[in-house]
């Protein structure tokens, strides 16, 4: 066991998708997972292993923001040895052609956290970045799967109430996207040498307004997990 995840050596596979909230691991773990076993509860951040089309994979939700996904997905690379990292995570949309329900592949992540200057120190800026063959085997499937799919930047923010982040200059930057976890898995899973992505559903679009229902925000999350499973898959 680690400082926040109660599993066994051996029962956390060696592909993990992670979703920031409890109830969604559970979601994918009883819908899409055949004998899924809970591994962890400890503060209800759940995780689940079981198999996927044959294919052993866990779930584990990781919160919200840097701070708590660093905790959990360290701990899943440095005492767990995972070795592949699909985030499944909810976005709200910056971009003008990205609409609520469509999926962002995180290709990049920028951000206003303080974790690239206190890794690398003042006058270097990092450029977090997604696997290239995850996102390429994502991308694939997207197209086969008929998914509304955008590739690029997203930024992962501090702060999900922040109205001093000048948006507009980050869309006119080409931004498609914002969340609050990805710089963080992108650098840690360089800098242990792991692969890692971020997909993400767009449930809300910060400038025009656009929301998603309770009912809509299950059909694109489906989308957004058959898609991650089926990388995971496929590995
Ligand atoms: O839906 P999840 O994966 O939690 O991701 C997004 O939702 C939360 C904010 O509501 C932040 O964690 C953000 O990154
Ligand atoms: O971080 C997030 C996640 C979803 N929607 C947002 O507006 N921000």
């Amino acid at each position: 066991m680690s400082t926040h995840i109660e599993a066994k050596q051996g029962e956390i596979a060696d592909v993990v998708l992670l979703p920031g909230d409890p109830l969604r691991a559970k979601y994918i773990a009883e819908t899409y997972l055949d004998d899924p076993v809970r591994y962890n509860t400890v503060r209800n951040a759940f995780g689940y292993t079981g198999t996927y089309q044959g294919r052993r994979i866990s779930v584990q939700a990781t919160g919200m923001g840097i701070p708590s996904i660093s905790i959990y997905i360290t701990e899943l690379m440095v005492d767990y040895g995972v070795k592949t990292l699909i985030r499944v995570g909810t976005a709200g949309g910056l971009g003008p052609d990205v609409h609520v329900r469509d999926v962002v592949l995180a290709q990049g992540a920028t951000t206003d956290s303080s974790i690239i200057l206190n890794t690398f120190g003042a006058g270097l800026y990092f450029a977090p970045l997604a696997d290239f063959g995850l996102l390429h085997r994502a991308y694939q499937c997207a197209q086969q799967k008929q998914i509304r799919v955008h590739v690029g930047n997203v930024l992962g923010e501090d702060r999900f109430y922040n109205d001093e982040m000048d948006r507009q200059k980050l869309i006119d930057y080409g931004v498609l996207a914002t969340e609050m976890e990805t710089p963080a898995l992108y650098l840690l899973a360089a800098k242990y040498h792991r692969r890692a992505l971020a997909v993400l559903t767009v449930s809300n679009h910060l400038i025009t307004g656009e929301e998603t229902t309770a009912e809509e925000r299950q059909t694109s999350f489906d989308e957004m997990i058959v898609l991650s499973l089926t990388v995971a898959q496929g590995l």
